[in-house]
């Protein structure tokens, strides 16, 4: 899991020395390397996306047939596909699979006829990473690119990590790395569309711990994430506001506060990074 690039190592798991967060007006080559390298703990773009465009495109995307509850999660919406529950079987797999372009196409169209927040972001990692960008694939399959994720009243996220190569290992995907070099680290995007007064802060902390550490510290046997009670604080706890998109570590520890008030929902997507001259991936 630990590569040298030159002399610079990508591993979620070493402790950041300086956890600072990047303002930027876009995103560019150094600051990209800057946050794989773990040279920063997230890039914050704060009017990526004016308002009213991304108020029009929740509501679009909140009456659309691919919006509904996650199984597994009570009180967390979303629109779109993920992963895990699209690759859990064979049957899923196919029905993905077969949905994943037309649902990318969808999320285009809730900006049409404004270039969509997620393809400029898309672009912009293409155009600034040494290696470029291009959509994840499994056996030559696109995967879905923009999950919509909405907490309602009162629902956060407790801290956990994301990891494509973990995932994978729990569905039993065998046949998950079609050739490509290993997942070093991940990264996740996340454009906040509408985002709550009190609240639905993203905490970040400088490290991330190993699959096996990982489930030392889950909060149960079948918990996505960690107790709380057992891991140090977080390093920053970020505000979103509607418009902003973050860029931050998807395989280090990260939390949602509970929202109050107002529903707070975002479009995400991991990035997964294989070293500085391999491309970019991109999925939900
Ligand atoms: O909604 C957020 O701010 C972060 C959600 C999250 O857990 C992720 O992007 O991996
Ligand atoms: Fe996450």
């Amino acid at each position: 899991m630990i590569a040298e690039q030159g002399t610079k190592k990508i591993s979620p798991f070493d402790e950041m020395e300086n956890p600072r967060v990047i303002e930027a007006e876009r995103i560019t080559r150094d600051d990209l390397l800057a946050l794989a390298h773990g040279e920063a703990i997230a890039i914050v773009v704060r009017d990526y996306c004016p308002q009213d465009l991304c108020a029009r495109a929740t509501q679009q995307l909140l009456q659309d047939s691919l919006y509904g509850e996650y199984a597994n999660v009570p009180g967390v919406h979303k629109w779109g596909l993920n992963t895990y529950e699209g690759l859990s079987s064979k049957e899923r797999e196919q029905h993905y699979f077969s949905e994943a372009v037309a649902a990318v196409q969808s999320l285009r169209d809730a900006w049409a006829p404004y270039l969509s927040p997620i393809d400029r972001l898309r672009l912009e990692l293409q155009e600034g990473w040494p290696g470029g960008a291009n959509m994840e694939h499994l056996e030559g399959n696109p995967l879905f690119v923009g999950q919509a994720r909405v907490f309602t009243e009162g629902k956060g996220a407790i801290p956990h990590q994301d990891f494509l190569s973990w995932e994978l290992e729990d569905l039993r995907r065998e046949d998950r790395s079609d050739g490509k070099a290993e997942l070093l680290t991940q990264m996740t995007a996340n454009l906040y569309l509408q985002t709550a007064d009190e609240g639905g802060e993203l905490e970040l902390w400088s490290r991330g711990y190993e699959h096996a550490e990982y489930d030392v510290l889950r909060a149960s046997a079948d918990s996505y994430g960690l107790n709380r009670d057992l891991i140090p604080e977080p390093a920053v706890a970020l505000k979103p506001t509607a418009g902003m998109l973050i860029l931050s570590h998807a395989s280090r520890i990260h939390a949602v506060r509970p929202s109050k008030g107002r529903d707070r929902a975002a479009v995400s997507f991991f990035i997964g990074v294989r070293g500085t001259e391999q491309p970019l991936t991109y999925w939900s």
